[in-house]
């Protein structure tokens, strides 16, 4: 269930927010999360449903791809958001606080077809994270990394290190499994400095994108986990120099004195691919 859009930037909207809900319609982001969690609060939660399902029906979010996380079953909210979002035009519904397989059977009893998303950020998500990527409706995975470092009871380091073990894990399970899988939220939403090092940190590691909170953090985001011009660049050449090695039967080509294989072309080729679904979207 790979899907090749591109997932760079996942911004979180208040489903109680009708200015917050409208402000997306116009940012470059390439995904939406529309919230009824943590986002609202206890008094706006039923009539954030409303106010989400009428955002929605009226559209004008175009190629973004449209989420929407409901509560947790173990809240008197959950079922009401799950019937609710069985009935809007999404392409996924994202469950929170994901422990197991089978909280996404629950979820799937009532949303039918609706492609799942799961919030990976308890430490029973993490130790079943490959039977919960597994799960033959699960499209994707988003990291909770607040409700994480609070079950955890981590401190705030800047690296990280910490969550580590969650965040490789989760990456190694959606990759086993051929999911979509984004990174946490980076809270300081004025604090562009810092947002650009996770960042950075999260797209080596593997995560397809960001969640995020503010607009003001989609630039930085977008930047980071597109491929770049020299990337680009590099991919073209290897591509190019493969081909012509294979041309007179050989199968290793060297670029910038490094060997080029079968296995790197196919980086390259996903790379390229990458780049022009990005161009597809600002288009
Ligand atoms: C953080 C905020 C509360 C800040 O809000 P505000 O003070 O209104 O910001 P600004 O005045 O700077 O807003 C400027 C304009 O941008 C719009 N805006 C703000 N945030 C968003 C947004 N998320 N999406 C779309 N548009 C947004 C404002 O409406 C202003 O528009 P305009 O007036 O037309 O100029 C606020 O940003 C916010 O509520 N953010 C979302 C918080 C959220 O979603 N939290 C839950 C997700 S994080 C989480 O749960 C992670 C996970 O579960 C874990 O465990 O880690
Ligand atoms: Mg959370």
């Amino acid at each position: 269930m790979s899907d090749e859009r591109p997932y760079r930037s996942v911004l979180y909207i208040p489903g109680s927010k009708p200015r917050a809900l409208d402000k997306a319609r116009n940012l470059p982001v390439d995904a939406i999360i529309f919230d009824l969690e943590d986002a609202v609060s206890a008094e706006e939660k039923d009539s954030a449903r409303d106010t989400l399902a009428a955002a929605i029906a009226e559209g004008g979010y175009g190629a973004r791809v449209k989420i929407v996380r409901i509560n947790g079953f173990d809240t008197e909210w959950g079922a009401k958001d799950a019937q609710a979002v069985a009935a809007m035009d999404v392409d996924a519904v994202l469950l929170p606080k994901v422990a197991g397989p089978e909280d996404l059977d629950q979820l799937a009893a009532i949303t039918g077809d609706v492609p799942l998303w799961a919030m990976m950020e308890t430490p029973r998500g993490m130790l079943n994270a490959d039977a919960i990527a597994g799960h033959p409706k699960l499209a994707g995975m988003v990291m909770g990394t607040n409700d994480l470092a609070k079950e955890l009871q981590t401190r705030f380091r800047a690296d990280r290190l910490p969550l580590m073990a969650g965040l490789g894990h989760c990456v190694l399970a959606a990759k086993a499994h051929g999911r979509i899988i984004v990174d946490g939220v980076y809270n300081a939403f004025k604090d562009d400095e810092g947002l650009r090092a996770e960042c950075d940190q999260g797209r080596d590691m593997g995560f397809d994108g960001k969640t995020l909170i503010h607009p003001a953090q989609v630039d930085v985001t977008n930047t980071a986990f597109a491929p770049s011009d020299e990337e680009i660049e590099l991919a073209r050449r290897q591509i190019a120099a493969f081909e012509e090695v294979v041309a007179s039967g050989q199968g290793v080509a060297v670029v910038d004195g490094k060997i080029v294989e079968n296995l790197h072309v196919e980086t390259a080729k996903k790379t390229i691919a990458k780049a022009q679904a990005i161009a597809a979207m600002a288009g």
